[in-house]
């Protein structure tokens, strides 16, 4: 095999396009790269850059050696099923990113034990600074393994976790998790307004300020509860932006919205992958 694998994303959304925009972007040669989708209009994006397109999701399945499984949870079963034989016989690395669809599921509408990854990866692996948790069924080996890392590593950082049930949690942080902080920048700008600032200062401010403090978060040898007691003089300013947040019970909301997001997951999981 190559140094570059050639991978086929079932599913040209959302994800996909961040997963293979993050993967062209770090050098994968676009001709490596497959996407198949029922609309023509999804995929010409794509094949404008040099990837390979197809509306035929057999015919990306006979043709990739990691088949990333990148469609709505709800359409899998019926995405699985014609393909199965295909992937049966050429036993590419399966790899689903669908939240809530258990390996189980996936290897049963497969019609067999295959190797699969589960992966839960983030959008901004658009920009390589993705990050991925990742669950290996029983059948994956080792070479496998390092493949499904390849892939996912490219884009940002990928780590393993030892039980499914985890997928559900790394959802929570990670996979949802960039809802949150543009959350906390739409709010955060919508303050500024409030406080005076023009629309472009609030927002070039607000995204300079979650830049700088992921990167100082990523690089210090202290952790986020000490660089923000450094932020936060005694009878200052900061401290009254604090004390409303935790009035409010930001810790508090943060806990029921993350678990409320892994509940979904699990939910998703028993509502979808009991279909036959
Ligand atoms: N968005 C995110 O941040 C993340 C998403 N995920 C997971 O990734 C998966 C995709 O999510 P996302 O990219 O947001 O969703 P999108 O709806 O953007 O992408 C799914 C794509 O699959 C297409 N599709 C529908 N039916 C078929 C089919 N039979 N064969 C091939 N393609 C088909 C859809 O077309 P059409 O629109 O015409 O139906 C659409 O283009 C989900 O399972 C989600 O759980 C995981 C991590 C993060
Ligand atoms: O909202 C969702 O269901 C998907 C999975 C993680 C991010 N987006």
């Amino acid at each position: 095999m190559s140094s570059h694998p050639r991978i086929g994303f079932i599913g040209a959304g959302n994800m996909a396009s961040a997963l293979a925009g993050g993967l062209l972007a770090r050098g994968w040669p676009a001709a490596s790269l497959w996407l198949a989708d029922p609309s023509a209009a999804q995929l010409a994006a794509h094949s404008g850059r040099g990837l390979r397109t197809t509306t035929d999701n057999a015919e990306l399945a006979a043709a990739v050696d990691v088949l990333v499984l990148s469609v709505k949870p709800q359409v899998m079963a019926d995405v699985l099923k014609p393909i199965a034989g295909i992937a049966r016989a050429r036993r590419p690395l399966i790899i689903s990113i669908a939240a809530g669809i258990p390996v189980a599921s996936l290897q049963r509408w497969l019609g067999a034990a295959l190797p699969v990854v589960r992966a839960m990866p983030n959008t901004p692996a658009l920009v390589q600074a993705g990050a991925a948790g990742l669950f290996a069924s029983a059948e994956v080996g080792e070479d496998q393994r390092r493949l499904a890392e390849q892939v996912l590593g490219a884009v940002g950082l990928s780590l393993w976790v030892e039980r499914e049930d985890l997928i559900d949690a790394v959802t929570a942080v990670s996979g949802s998790g960039p809802a949150y902080f543009f959350y906390v920048m739409e709010s955060m700008i919508a303050a500024g307004v409030a406080l005076g600032l023009d629309e472009r200062d609030a927002r070039a401010l607000t995204l300079q300020t979650a830049l700088g403090a992921a990167q100082m978060a990523i690089t210090a040898d202290v952790g986020p509860a000490e660089l923000r007691r450094r932020v936060t003089s005694p009878a200052g300013t900061t401290e009254q932006a604090v004390r409303v947040f935790d009035e409010s019970g930001l810790g508090d909301i943060f806990q029921r919205a993350l678990a409320a997001c892994a509940d979904r997951g699990a939910e998703m999981a028993r509502e979808l992958g009991g279909r036959d």
